[in-house]
């Protein structure tokens, strides 16, 4: 069965604190093309791949990856709350072919997710239970982090097991490009916050709220030039567009997680999302993007992009 992509930076500014109407109609532009671009696909699973950023998964237990049978979306930032509409059965196969294939990645019947996933999803296919998903969480945020090889390994390994579900996959990858939005660090931490990043389920409405806002007002500042956060790198988020694109996901193999935050911020490793996303379609063959969008946008904090992909062999096939 032919297999797609359409990978897409998220940021819960949009709409908050917005750019010129020009940039806000070409993100729009590029939007309605990856949603035609699915429609016409017409998926019968999406598998996608987001982080998250502790509002799911916290540091009393961080897995590097887990997959979800079941999962809650928790309602950051307005975006929908409640049950996703998972496929449990095409978790479980993907999960048992991830595994056997020597990758120790976390399964989770009730995996805790927020905007990452939730964003993408209502943006690309309307709600978060348009279409049946299997939701799978890559830590990008919460250092300690693993070698970026290891997750292409983990795309490569979920791109043969979608192969064998007999079901018209897309993949999805949420997040990036660089970026540096003020999310703590825990080592650099009062405790309070550590507390926080170790257990901070179910915060009070007025703690999310003041939370968010410290991001709004960040993207503000940023967007002034007066904020400390790290500079947007196009030219790095190009680099790897292009290596994306070329399907010699290897040459990323290389990259240090200290260079990607030197480069192009700590929130950067959310490309993590991309490599497993392209790495699962580059499993079913060799593919080609067949659009590409890209805006530096600090209202939003972020390097903004949007492609989608086909495989060779599932061009003008149905
Ligand atoms: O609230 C947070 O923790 C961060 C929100 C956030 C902002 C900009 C770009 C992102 O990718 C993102 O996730
Ligand atoms: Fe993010």
């Amino acid at each position: 069965m032919p297999v797609a992509l359409c990978a897409m930076s998220h940021s819960p500014l949009m709409g908050r604190n917005d750019p010129d109407q020009e940039v806000i109609d070409a993100v729009d532009a590029a939007f309605d093309h990856a949603r035609r671009f699915i429609a016409d696909f017409a998926p019968d699973l999406i598998v996608i791949f987001a982080p998250d950023h502790y509002n799911g998964v916290f540091y009393d237990l961080l897995p590097p990856f887990c997959i979800g049978a079941g999962a809650q979306s928790v309602g950051d930032y307005g975006t929908e709350a409640g049950p996703l509409d998972v496929d449990r059965d095409a978790a479980r196969t993907i999960t048992r072919e991830v595994l056997d294939s020597g990758i120790d990645a976390a399964f989770s019947e009730r995996m805790h997710v927020d905007h990452g996933f939730a964003q993408a999803l209502q943006l690309l296919v309307g709600s978060i239970i348009a279409v049946p998903t299997v939701p799978i969480f890559i830590n990008s945020v919460a250092e300690p982090l693993g070698p970026v090889s290891r997750v292409r390994l983990l795309g490569e390994t979920v791109g043969r097991a979608a192969n064998k579900l007999d079901k018209r996959v897309l993949f999805v990858g949420s997040g990036g490009l660089s970026h540096d939005p003020p999310i703590p660090q825990f080592t650099s931490s009062p405790e309070q916050v550590r507390e926080r990043l170790i257990d901070g389920r179910n915060p009070s409405d007025a703690e999310r709220k003041a939370r968010e806002q410290r991001v709004i007002t960040a993207g503000r500042d940023f967007a002034a030039g007066t904020a400390t956060i790290q500079p947007l790198n196009p030219h790095w988020d190009q680099h790897l567009l292009e290596i994306l694109a070329s399907g010699e996901l290897e040459q990323i193999d290389t990259w240090t997680n200290d260079w990607f935050v030197e480069q192009a911020g700590h929130s950067s490793h959310e490309v993590r999302t991309w490599i497993a996303a392209y790495a699962a379609l580059h499993a079913n063959g060799p593919y080609q993007v067949t659009s590409s969008f890209y805006r530096a946008i600090p209202e939003w904090i972020a390097g903004f992009a949007i492609t989608t992909a086909l495989t060779l062999s599932s061009n003008h096939t149905k």
